[in-house]
C-alpha cells in the first residue's frame, strides 16, 4: 500500500486551460468550491487577447466603453450598434474567456420583448456567451424573458451607472436598513428570475458578504469588498490607462498611460531629431 496521496490542489478557475471557452457552469462550480475569480472589461481585440492569455476567465464588453474607450461623458450615450462592434472584436481576439456583453441604456427598459430582441442581437452578432443588464426588481421580467429564451443573464445591482442622471442620493448603495432591505429584495428578485450571477457595485462590504453567503448564484464585486465570489474592474482603471482620478476602490496594477506616453514622446524626439528611422529600420 502506498502512502495516501495528498488531494490534488484544486485548479483555480483563472488558470483556465480547459481548452475551451469558459461557461456559466464553470462559475457555478467555482461558487460551490468557494473559489474567487477575476473579471475585467475589454473593448478591443488586442487587449482582450492579453487578458485571455493571462487567464482572466470572464471578460465584460462593458457599456463603460462609453466613457473609457469612446470618449463619452457617461455610459448613457453608447448605442447597441457601437457595443456590438466592440464585442465582435473582443470575441475575435479571445479563445477561452467567457465573454459577457452589457445591454446598453435604452435597449431593454421598455419591455421584456425589447430586452429579448437586444439580447438575441448580441448573441447572434457578437457571439458572446452571456449578457448583462442593470436593475433588480425593475428588471426581473426582462431577465426572466431572456433566460427563458436560453440566454444567460448576469444582473447588476447597487450603483447602476446607466441611471446616473436619475440619481439624487448617495453613490454607495445599500447603506442604512431600508436601502439594505431593498438591495436584498433586488438580489432575491434577480436570482429568482434566473440570473446566473450578479454584479454588486459600490456596496458596503458586510452587505456584499452577506448576499454572497445567502445567494446561490455567484456575486461579482466592484467596490464591494473582499467577500464576493468574483471581482471586476474597468480595465483602463486597473492598468493605469484612465486619465485623471479613478474610483477609490481601484488598485492600479500598471502605469500604462505613463508607459505609452513615454513611448510616444521618445518616438517624437527620434523623428524630430533624425534618430528614427536609422539604417536598421530602413530598406537599402
Ligand atoms: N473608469 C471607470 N471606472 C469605473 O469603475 C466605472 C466607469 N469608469 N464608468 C462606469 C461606471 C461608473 N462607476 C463609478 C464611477 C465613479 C465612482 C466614484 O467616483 N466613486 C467615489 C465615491 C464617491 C461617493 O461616495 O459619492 C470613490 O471614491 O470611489 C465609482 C464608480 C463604475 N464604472
Ligand atoms: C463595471 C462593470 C460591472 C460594468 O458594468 C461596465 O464596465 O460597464
Ligand atoms: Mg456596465
Amino acid at each position: 500500500m502506498s502512502a495516501p496521496q495528498p488531494a490534488a490542489a484544486p485548479k483555480p478557475l483563472f488558470v483556465g486551460d480547459q481548452g475551451r471557452r469558459l461557461t456559466i457552469r464553470d462559475l457555478a462550480r467555482a461558487k460551490r468550491r468557494g473559489e474567487h475569480w477575476p473579471m475585467l472589461t475589454a473593448y478591443d481585440a488586442y487587449t482582450a487577447g492579453v487578458f485571455d492569455e493571462a487567464g482572466i476567465p470572464v471578460l465584460l464588453v462593458g457599456d463603460s466603453s462609453a466613457d473609457n474607450h469612446l470618449g463619452y461623458d457617461s455610459t448613457v450615450p453608447v448605442t447597441l450598434d457601437e457595443l456590438i462592434m466592440l464585442g465582435r472584436a473582443v470575441v475575435r481576439g479571445t479563445k477561452r474567456s467567457l465573454i459577457v456583453s452589457d445591454l446598453p441604456f435604452g435597449s431593454y427598459e421598455e419591455s421584456p420583448e425589447q430586452a429579448l430582441r437586444t439580447a438575441v442581437r448580441l448573441m447572434k452578432e457578437v457571439g458572446c456567451g452571456a449578457v448583462k443588464l442593470e436593475g433588480g426588481v425593475r428588471s426581473a421580467a426582462q431577465i426572466e424573458k431572456i433566460v427563458t429564451a436560453g440566454i444567460p443573464v448576469m444582473a447588476h445591482l447597487g450603483y447602476t451607472p446607466q441611471s446616473v442622471n436619475g440619481f439624487g442620493g448617495p453613490m454607495v448603495a445599500g447603506r442604512g436598513a431600508d436601502a439594505a432591505k431593498r438591495l436584498r429584495e433586488d438580489a432575491e428578485a434577480v436570482q429568482e428570475a434566473g440570473a446566473f450571477a450578479v454584479v454588486l457595485e459600490v456596496v458596503p462590504a458586510p452587505l456584499a458578504e452577506e448576499l454572497t453567503a445567502s445567494l446561490e448564484i455567484p456575486t461579482v464585486g466592484i467596490g464591494a469588498g473582499a467577500g464576493t465570489d468574483g471581482q471586476v474592474l474597468v480595465w483602463t482603471d486597473f492598468a493605469g490607462m484612465t486619465p485623471g482620478r479613478t474610483p477609490s476602490f481601484v488598485k492600479k496594477y500598471a502605469d500604462l498611460r505613463g508607459v505609452l506616453g513615454d513611448a510616444a514622446r521618445a518616438f517624437g524626439r527620434d523623428v524630430v531629431g533624425g534618430a528614427y528611422p536609422d539604417a536598421e529600420h530602413s530598406f537599402s
